[in-house]
């Protein structure tokens, strides 16, 4: 089974009978992190996960015992509540406590890329911070995004809520009045998982999960993300990225987990948590130190393929954009590719390069890579970094905007904000507007796009300026190659032909000692014309 919380936190599912004769039953989800969701490719994974959840056998987890209430921080930063806020929701189950499962509860098992998903019943909390730039994702449109991150998750969004807060609550993020409220909806829905649109302190996820009480699990934005990409990813190395940024999300909390149990049995086992802390933590690292070399060596392999293919000088250009903005499709519609294009968010983990031949002969390479999102995890950026690192080797960046989208403006300063991380300065931009035939004002958008330096409207779907695409791409090519006049000789005709196809001829002229040519053509090749380029100056 594939939920979100019981990938990443190892809650026991509703289908795996629960051990009640054992002391943490009455809490399961407060036992540490299991490493559930490791590939199983993973070498070792599966003798690691249950060296770990062994471990987590042999240890109590004691209920944390937080005072309520009472809290001089949540007076001063909460602002009155909002309204509850309903997407039209499943009827209010009328279960009651200890009752079996409702009817349909077969029903909610579905096939997700290949993978069973228990669409869970799921609640969504935002939290507006006063303060926030106007420029920035308002909470509404964040909200939007969330649930949609948990419709690709698999799972059924049945409410919402939100708060504004001029900072959070350190022990539970959203004030005292507003757990009460979000407690009453939630139980009145049957709703079984609670995710904030923020990334939570391990304590707060706690204490959320203890206020809401039942079985209510309570996750974050950053584990339903991670979760996204565990069940997406389809290659071995996208899936040991997702492993380690999955385990590097856990260590801290692991700890954080653990350090509970001294405080709470009042010092009576005084060390155990702490040795109890440190044997896991321990075994998380090796496992990420696994993991680690098993990625190196993956991608040292997949530099050699690139090194392969630059040698042939055809130049790189990298599609890069806000996830959904429609790069796969793109892609696919120049090259005939077959990569998956859907309207989910992060539909593509890992990069696809794909030869585009333009009708005037000429080449150039086009790669897809794994879209960007606000408050994007950064143990991910960290996990992916080596593979969006390859856009650093590019000749070009396009950034595929998708330009009917409400926030246009606030998804490309995301993606700037992240290609700034990348050192990716110095390689010329082009940007695209995608989707134009989706939005409301498409004659206005052409308008604006022609009056714009480095931007091109299209249509990936339609096609609508996808040869003004091309052209813009070669004229922009252009800024990463070099100027040469050389004499190529007869006999080395097959020169001639290259230059044609990945760099931009100006002038051919034929004299008696061979062609002259003035061409822009890729740095890589200027060197392999040097020989040819003396002649000519000489
Ligand atoms: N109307 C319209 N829809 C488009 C266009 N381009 C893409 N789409 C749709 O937008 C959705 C997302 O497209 P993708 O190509 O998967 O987007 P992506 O940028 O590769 O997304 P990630 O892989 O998640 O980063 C799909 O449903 C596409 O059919 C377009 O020009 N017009
Ligand atoms: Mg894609």
């Amino acid at each position: 089974m594939m939920s979100i919380c019981s990938s990443l936190v190892g809650r026991f599912s509703p289908l795996v009978p629960q051990p009640s004769n054992l002391p943490w039953t009455t809490r399961p989800s407060s036992r540490p992190f299991l490493l559930k969701s490791l590939p199983t490719n993973f070498p070792g994974a599966l003798q690691k996960e249950q060296q770990l959840s062994n471990l987590a056998v042999e240890s109590p987890v004691i209920e944390t015992q937080e005072e309520e209430g009472g809290d001089a921080h949540e007076a001063l930063s909460e602002v009155p509540t909002t309204q509850l806020e309903e997407y039209p929701a499943s009827p209010p189950s009328s279960r009651k406590k200890g009752e079996e499962v409702d009817d349909n509860f077969e029903d909610r098992f579905k096939l997700r890329n290949g993978r069973e998903v228990f669409e869970e019943k799921t609640y969504l909390v935002g939290v507006e911070r006063k303060g926030d730039t106007e420029d920035s994702f308002g909470i509404e449109e964040s909200l939007k995004e969330l649930a949609q991150l948990a419709d690709t998750a698999g799972l059924t969004v049945v409410g919402s809520s939100k708060q504004k807060l001029s900072s959070p609550n350190p022990r539970t993020y959203i004030g005292s009045g507003k757990v009460a409220e979000i407690k009453t909806a939630i139980h009145a829905l049957d709703v079984e998982t609670v995710i904030f649109d923020d990334e939570l302190l391990p304590g707060q996820l706690r204490n959320l999960e203890k206020s809401f009480g039942g079985d209510v699990r309570v996750c974050d934005r950053t584990a339903l993300i991670l979760d996204i990409f565990n069940q997406r990813a389809a290659t071995h190395e996208a899936a040991l990225q997702v492993a380690l940024a999955q385990m590097e999300y856990q260590l801290p909390r692991l700890t954080k987990m653990w350090s509970h149990l001294e405080r709470q049995a009042g010092g009576k086992v005084k060390g155990m948590g702490e040795k109890q802390i440190e044997v896991d933590k321990r075994i998380l690292r090796t496992q990420i130190g696994v993991l680690k070399k098993e990625l190196e060596s993956v991608r040292k392999h997949r530099k050699q393929y690139r090194n392969r293919r630059t040698s042939v000088p055809v130049p790189v250009v990298s599609l890069v954009g806000y996830t959904n903005a429609g790069k796969s499709t793109l892609l696919n519609h120049l090259t005939g590719a077959d990569v998956l294009a859907e309207d989910k968010l992060f539909a593509t983990l890992d990069p696809t390069t794909r030869r585009v031949q333009m009708k005037n002969g000429r080449e150039f390479l086009l790669t897809d890579t794994v879209g960007f999102i606000q408050k994007l995890p950064t143990m991910l950026v960290a996990a992916f970094r080596a593979t969006l690192e390859e856009i650093s080797e590019s000749s070009l960046l396009v950034h595929v905007v998708d330009i009917s989208h409400p926030l246009a403006e606030q998804q490309i300063d995301a993606v700037d904000k992240v290609l700034s991380e990348l050192d990716v300065s110095s390689i010329p931009k082009l940007k695209v507007w995608n989707k134009v035939d989706r939005a409301n004002n498409p004659q206005e958008i052409r308008n604006e796009a022609k009056k714009r330096e480095d931007v091109v409207c299209i249509s990936a779907l339609t096609g609508e300026g996808l040869q003004e695409f091309c052209e813009a791409v070669q004229e922009k090519l252009k800024d990463s190659m070099v100027w040469v006049e050389a004499l190529v000789p007869f006999d080395k005709g097959e020169l001639l032909s290259t230059i044609h196809q990945v760099g931009m001829v100006e002038k051919m002229e034929y004299t008696e000692n061979g062609t002259l040519v003035e061409a822009h053509v890729p740095l890589k090749f200027a060197r392999l014309l040097t020989p040819m380029r003396h002649l000519c100056t000489s």
